[in-house]
């Protein structure tokens, strides 16, 4: 049984959908820290978390801890980093709640706009401050949505009845993807100065932290309305201290540095504060909870890993090596003839490479397949060469080789039913740049696999390479970088050349006739 840490309110579906899988045992507790919980539990499996915070300790000291799903969307509460170097995958339930905060930000305008919770507070108090509480109306007004996802998609679709117009931006929508979704695409500089209201929706990054700043405030409208129920750290909320009263801004809030009780620093700026309320329906609790549950159980079942967030380059390795694994791995394909039966695949990771073989091999995979995905894991690529029926076997290192940080794939292919053949390739980055150093016994090759590439092996002869460059300049294709050396024996060579263009089958076959090649593939990058 898979231990399953729920250590928050999370409506009960996701614990009742995990014991009914049958495979895991549910603790779900809400009434202690989630440090405590960590250490009680520290054979956890997977962790189902809202907004705690899953810092490196916490993550520690799980040590079986295989995958967090948060239970919402933004996950900048969750060290992913951490996570990754631990071999942990970090999944959130995108769009689950995004309803919920579509909803939050009009009940918010409205509010506002209407005077709704200073006009209950005074009437409460006896008073009738009617005319105090003169109101504006949403209908008619634009609209900028900062973020155009799930829930930027959604604030714009349940304000249309408001005959709004809606500006959108976002580094990833296209001006068709805006029109489709009755939207239209401008910069965000457009949003502040053309909008009535500014609704962020947004994550928290590197790339968006503090990103609403003084220059964008400084051009919104006189008496415009911003709107943060995304992250508090991607508003400057100083630059909007400094504008707001003599702009006669509004602005509207649910997000805080800290979740907790406390003096609240914008609670001089905020016209209205909420509780990171955004997420707090029982249907939003609902669908996040049966999201987790069901995400981790298809994890499991089937290496359903398309909601992992974190499968970027683990700490401590250079991206480049995943992208040579994944190009070494890929001109093994090109050479094997790619729809060649695969039967074994065979790796060396050398130097510090070594401790990275399990994240290197997902690479490995994808390039042999294109039924596997890159931002799988390692057991899902283990699993998914089970099913295909390839052997897969990872070599000791020999350090004293001093290859330093270098891959070695080798890929075995069926040629017949009794006959196989195997293509091994080498290489290593260089100045940051992938370098092919080995093809099979052709060696110091030191060959940048990029563009497209043609390879003829042929018995050696003066006159060959002189042949395959006349009939590649007929086809009007240029020799960009070539290799040709010999192998050990002397009696074959290897023609390994980066052409300008595209590959061209015909000539390639055409050049391998000419010079009766024992071998002739094309490889593009
Ligand atoms: N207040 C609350 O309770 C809740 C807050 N949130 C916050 O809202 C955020 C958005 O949630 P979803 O819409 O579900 O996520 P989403 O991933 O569907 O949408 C986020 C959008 O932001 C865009 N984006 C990324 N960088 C950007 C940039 N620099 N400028 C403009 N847009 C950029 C992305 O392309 C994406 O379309 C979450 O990351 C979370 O921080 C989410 C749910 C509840
Ligand atoms: O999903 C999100 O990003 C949220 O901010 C919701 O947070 P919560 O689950 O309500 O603690």
């Amino acid at each position: 049984m898979k231990k399953v840490l729920i250590p928050t309110k999370l409506d009960a579906v996701a614990r009742e959908t995990l014991n009914a899988n049958g495979s895991y045992e549910v603790v779900q507790d809400d009434s202690q820290e989630l440090a405590t919980l960590a250490s009680q539990h520290s054979d956890t499996y997977a962790l189902i978390v809202r907004s705690e915070k899953v810092t490196a300790e916490i993550i520690d000291a799980m040590p079986t801890l295989k995958v967090i799903i948060r239970a919402g969307a933004g996950y900048n509460t969750i060290d992913i980093k951490h996570a990754r170097s631990k071999g942990v995958d970090v999944m959130n339930t995108p769009g689950a709640n995004a309803n919920a905060v579509a909803e939050e930000v009009v009940a918010l305008m409205l509010a506002d706009a209407r005077h709704v919770v200073a006009a209950d507070a005074s009437t409460r108090a006896g008073k009738w401050e009617k005319k105090n509480f003169m109101g504006k109306e949403v209908t008619g007004k634009t609209i900028g949505i900062v973020g155009f996802g799930a829930i930027g998609q959604l604030v714009a679709k349940r304000l249309s009845g408001f005959d709004v117009k809606i500006l959108a931006y976002d580094p990833f929508l296209s001006d068709e993807r805006a029109r489709d979704l009755g939207a239209e695409s401008v910069e965000l500089t457009d949003i502040f100065a053309k909008c009535d209201y500014v609704s962020l929706h947004m994550p928290e990054n590197d790339d968006t932290r503090g990103i609403i700043n003084k220059s964008l405030i400084a051009r919104m409208k006189n008496g415009a309305t911003i709107i943060n129920c995304a992250r508090a750290g991607i508003l400057n909320e100083n630059d909007l201290r400094e504008l707001k009263a003599d702009k006669g801004l509004r602005f509207l809030n649910d997000v805080y540095p800290k979740d907790e009780a406390a003096d609240q620093t914008v609670t001089d700026i905020a016209d209205i504060m909420l509780p990171h309320l955004g997420a707090s329906t029982v249907e939003a609790n609902f669908n996040a909870a049966k999201r987790s549950a069901t995400q981790l159980i298809g994890y499991d079942e089937k290496g359903i890993a398309s909601y992992v967030v974190n499968r970027d380059v683990p700490m401590g390795l250079d991206r480049a090596y995943s992208e040579l694994a994944y190009a070494l791995a890929h001109t093994c394909r090109g050479i094997a003839g790619g729809n060649k039966q695969m039967k074994l695949i065979e790796t060396s990771f050398y130097g510090d490479l070594a401790r990275f073989g399990d994240w290197l091999l997902v690479q490995i995979v994808a390039a042999l397949s294109d039924d596997f995905d890159r931002t799988q894991g390692y057991d899902a690529a283990l699993e998914y060469l089970k099913e295909m029926g390839v052997e897969y076997f990872n070599r000791e290192t020999d350090t004293s080789k001093g290859y330093g940080n270098a891959i070695t794939v080798d890929v075995t292919t069926s040629v017949d039913a009794a006959h196989f053949k195997r293509v091994s390739v080498r290489g290593t980055v260089a100045e940051g740049n992938m370098m092919i150093s080995r093809i099979n016994d052709f060696d110091k090759l030191y060959f940048e696999p990029s563009g497209t590439a043609v390879l003829f092996i042929y018995k050696d002869r003066p006159g060959v390479i002189g042949q395959i460059g006349h009939t590649l300049a007929e086809a009007g294709i240029n020799i960009d970088d070539m290799r040709n050396p010999h192998d050990p024996s002397g009696v074959d060579s290897l023609a390994l050349m980066r052409i300008t263009g595209k590959a061209d089958c015909d000539v390639v076959e055409k050049i391998a006739q000419q010079i009766e090649a024992l071998h002739a593939s094309c490889i593009s990058y």
